[in-house]
Formats: structure tokens, sequence, C-alpha cells
């Protein structure tokens, strides 16, 4: 039975080439950034208040002008097609369904026109949440624009731009298993370029890029732009003074720079940094409800999630993403309950008690007490 998300992952891996695994769950290098992300959520100790009545509990959330009903977004992934025919199609319906905000990734092998149509076609009855776009900025500034203008004019509500990868992470896996390019039939639908009778580009990682892209960007869009894989606290205060209106803390889910902090143990200090002037989504080994809720209680104002996604897609395409974003949805509650909270605004830092590094501090008076039990 798929009860939690590592069921969906231990379900995909059966019905999965191996080398599409690796894929999925591999990182940069050691991979220690990787485990340290779900490890460091597992460190965290929720503490809870009781009696406090809260019967009518809501996920509901309002994040950069949009509205949707979880917390729970789905991070940009690529290469949908890799593990389910349909490929962000099927992702696209099942968030509109659950109402949660899905980014589509600009390595999407589903072209950004689709896949909204698919996602307001399934949202007809609900209320969709809308689709953000994820941007590499690319050092043809010609091509980037008229990429924006397209993800615009598909009704993408926002831009998320990722900024971590001035060149590609050191993926062993990929590299030992000869996985370097997707296989046939498949291609990154928004690399195709008009002025080059259709030619699929690579996705250029340009250690070129710097904040006067971000200000050029800035200057040809009226969305909102997040930047995604900010993990300084002197960025995060760049990044407001160059317009950003949202960060995404993420370490790229441990696929970038190995040895990078673990993003929840971060968010303290990115939150203190920005002030909160600009929201902070972040990703990286969100698996649990409990995980959703010490992410908002320590000042996120939403989570994303990205291998959780490729797992129940692989494992049961729309109706696996479904079933996923309801089972988060539903610890999310059960932990909201818990907690005594009615809703994303009764969380704070309060609620969540970090291990002492080294020996854990006396109790109040206990140093009063010598080790033979004496009292002094
Ligand atoms: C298979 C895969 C593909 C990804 N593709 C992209 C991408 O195209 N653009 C991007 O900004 N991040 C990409 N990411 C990173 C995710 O957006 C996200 O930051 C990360 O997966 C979150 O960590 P989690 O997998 O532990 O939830 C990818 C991650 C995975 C696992
Ligand atoms: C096509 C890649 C750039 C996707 C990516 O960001 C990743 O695999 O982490």
């Amino acid at each position: 039975m798929l009860m939690t998300v590592q069921d969906f992952e231990a379900a995909a891996r059966t019905r999965l080439d191996p080398v599409h695994a690796d894929f999925i769950a591999g990182g940069a290098a050691d991979e220690i950034t990787v485990r340290a992300n779900e490890e460091a959520f597992r460190r965290l100790r929720l503490l809870p208040r009781v009696l406090r009545g809260s019967t009518a509990r809501t996920p509901e959330i309002t994040l950069l002008g949009s509205r949707a009903r979880t917390p729970v977004l789905l991070s940009p992934t690529a290469f949908h097609k890799l593990v389910c025919s349909e490929g962000e199609l099927a992702t696209a319906r099942a968030a509109a369904a659950a109402g949660a905000i899905m980014i589509v990734s600009m390595a999407s092998t589903v072209a950004v026109e689709a896949i909204a149509r698919a996602a307001r076609d399934a949202g007809a009855d609900g209320d969709p949440a809308p689709l953000w776009f994820q941007l590499y900025l690319q050092p043809d500034l010609e091509f980037t624009e008229a990429l924006v203008r397209r993800a615009t004019a598909a009704g993408c509500a926002a831009l998320v731009v990722t900024v971590d990868s001035p060149v590609r992470g050191a993926h062993e896996r990929d590299l030992r298993n000869g996985f370097l390019d997707l296989p046939d039939g498949l291609r990154c639908e928004h690399m195709a370029d008009p002025r080059q009778d259709g030619r699929v580009r690579p996705i250029a990682m340009s250690p070129e890029i710097s904040w006067e892209h971000l200000d050029w960007l800035r200057g040809i869009t009226s969305l909102p732009i997040l930047l995604k894989g900010v993990l300084h606290p002197e960025d995060a205060r760049l990044a407001v003074r160059h317009g950003a209106d949202g960060l995404v803390l993420s370490n790229h889910g441990g696929r970038q720079l190995d040895t990078v902090p673990a993003t929840i143990e971060l968010l303290p200090e990115m939150y203190a940094a920005v002030g909160g002037r600009v929201p902070i989504v972040l990703d990286g080994g969100v698996r649990r409800g409990t995980d959703v809720v010490k992410a908002l209680a320590l000042g996120a104002s939403a989570v994303g999630i990205g291998r959780p996604v490729m797992w129940a897609l692989a494992e049961g395409g729309e109706k696996g993403v479904r079933r996923l974003l309801e089972l988060l949805r539903e610890e999310f509650d059960q932990a909201l309950a818990l907690c005594g909270a009615r809703g994303v605004t009764d969380l704070g830092p309060d609620l969540v008690r970090a291990p002492a590094w080294g020996p854990a501090p006396p109790f109040p008076g206990a140093e009063a007490v010598r080790p033979d039990g004496a009292v002094s």
C-alpha cells in the first residue's frame, strides 16, 4: 500500500530503468547534501501547543498573487516523459486537481502551452492554482526573452530563475551509467529555436550570468521573479535589492555544489536576512507533513518537492501524483491539528526545537545535584 512518500520511491524503482532511477535519486559528487536535506528535517523536533480549539483548519496560501489550496509546490523537475508517457501533462493535471502550484521546468518534455491547457482543463470545476515557469537565463538574451514571452502568454503567473548552476553539478551516477542525453524521441521542448528551424539547443549553464542579467529580466517582465538556489544570506539581501519578489531556498536537491548545508538548517538565517520583505519557498528533503510544518514554522511561506513527484509520476502517472499530493495534504493537516494550529499563520519558531550540538545543557536546577546524588 502507498502510505508514505518513501513507498512511492520503492514502487517507482520496481518500474523504472535503474539508470533513470539513478538520475532522479542522485546528486552531486558524494551526495552529502542529498542526505543532509532529509537528515536535517529528522533532527528537528516539534513542540506542540494544546487546547487551542483548532477544529477548522486550512492549508490554503496566497503567494505572490497565486492562490493555492496547499503550501506544497511542485518544484521544477526536468524530463517527466522519461518516467511517464504523458509527461508533464499528467503532472499538471494532478497539480491542478490538488490546487497546488506547479513550477514548470525549462527542461520539460512537453511545451508550456500544452501543460497550461492540461492544467486548465483538469481544474475546470475546481480551483487550479497557477503554473509558474522556471528559467535558466541563457546568455542569448533574445532567446531568453522569447521564452519569457511564451511562458507569460501561456498564463504562467511567476518566473523562477535558477541561479545555482553556473556550471552543471557533477552527477557521478549519470557519468558512470553513461546517461548523458535524453533517449531518442524526447526533447526539451522549450529549447527548440524558431530562428533555427526548430533546432533544439542545449541548455546553457553559464558562469557569465550575473546580477546585471537579473536587472535586465526585471526590465522586460512584470511577472513576479523568484530566485532559486540563493544560499548565502548576503546574496539574499542582494536579491531583494535587485528587485527579486521571492526566494526559493534550495540547494537543487543536492545536485549542484556538494557539501552545502541542508536548506532547513539555513532557513532561520535566510529569514532573518530578508526580514520578511519577500517570501521564501524552501525545497530539499521535504518528505512528511511534519517537514512542511517545520519549514513553515521557521519562516517559509511554502515548500517545494522534487523527487517525490518524479517517483509518484513513475509509479502511477497522473493518479500517482494526485495520491502523493493528497497524502501530503492529509499528513500536513494532521500535523497542524496535533500542533494545535489552524493554518499556516499559527505556525511559529516556538514550535520547533533544534537539538543542541554536543552535550545537552543541564536541566535548570540540576547543576545543584552532584553525580553522587548529593545536593550541594
Ligand atoms: C530529476 C530532477 C530534475 C530536476 N530538474 C530541475 C530543473 O530542471 N530546474 C531546476 O531549477 N531544478 C531542478 N531540479 C531541482 C528541484 O527543483 C528541487 O530543487 C529539488 O529536487 C528539491 O529537492 P527534493 O528532490 O529533495 O525534493 C531537479 C531535481 C531532480 C531530482
Ligand atoms: C536538465 C537539467 C539541467 C535538469 C536539472 O536541473 C537537474 O537534473 O538537476
